[in-house]
């Protein structure tokens, strides 16, 4: 199946590439003249992107765009709780391939936050947070098991997280993979972003957002909850 034979709801439009440095070139011109309209409009940009592998192609075409990168406010969707000198940290994966050359003017928020408990390093990023919405751009990635930022099945929190109401910008969660710790942003700051996209790769999850457009629980796929409102979903194989 192509992405292009999906049924997507309104509002879902799909943006197939042939392949992993075709999507990054475009991604990264999406991304960066939305970036411009904002800075024109409003002064400054905010712009929140994903973790994870497959992020770094786009990551470097972006940094390769020309914009007044001083006027780019970058976070993330999600972060793991370690430090950035730590190898799955995701803020180190921004700062190495993304906050490069020019683009290392832009002012970078970060989302690990020092304390004693995962649940105290939520409430301190919670707080450091609070400038960021509304998101310009949110760039949006997605598991094999259907979690996206670090919204995972069956969390603890992850409920809470996902009501469109929550009163929390940033919420503790479990991964079942290492580092288990994490922090989210939670559904109304990610749904706040006025171009949300979400970048994947591949036939296994071009499989899982099949199945994320049955009808199904939520906190079974998670990904479900930005499945009913604007999203552009950018897939190569
Ligand atoms: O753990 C994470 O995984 C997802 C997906 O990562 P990918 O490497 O399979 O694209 C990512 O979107 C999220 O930000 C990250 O923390």
């Amino acid at each position: 199946m192509a992405i292009s034979e999906l049924k997507l709801p309104p509002g879902v439009q799909a943006c197939p590439h042939d392949g992993a440095e075709q999507l990054a070139q475009a991604l990264a011109v999406r991304v960066a003249d939305a970036l411009r309209q904002a800075i024109a409009s409003r002064g400054q940009a905010t712009l929140v992107v994903s973790g994870g592998r497959s992020p770094v192609p786009f990551f470097e075409a972006l940094a390769q765009q020309a914009l007044p990168w001083a006027q780019v406010l970058v976070s993330l969707a999600d972060e793991r709780w370690v430090p950035v000198n730590h190898a799955g940290s995701n803020e180190a994966l921004v700062r190495r391939h993304l906050l490069r050359g020019a683009a290392a003017e832009a002012r970078f928020l970060s989302l690990y936050q020092v304390a004693g408990s995962l649940e105290q390093a939520a409430e301190l990023a919670d707080a450091a947070v609070a400038e960021l919405a509304p998101i310009d751009v949110l760039v949006l990635g997605m598991g094999d098991d259907g979690h996206t930022a670090s919204l995972f099945p069956h969390s603890p929190n992850l409920h809470q997280a996902l009501q469109p109401d929550c009163a929390r910008r940033v919420l503790p969660m479990l991964a079942p993979s290492e580092p288990t710790q994490r922090l989210t942003l939670t559904l109304p700051m990610l749904t706040s972003a006025r171009l949300p996209l979400l970048a994947i790769q591949g036939q296994a999850k071009l499989n899982v957002l099949t199945k994320a457009l049955m009808p199904g629980e939520i906190a079974q796929l998670p990904i479900r909850a930005f499945l009913n409102s604007s999203l552009e979903i950018h897939w190569c194989p």
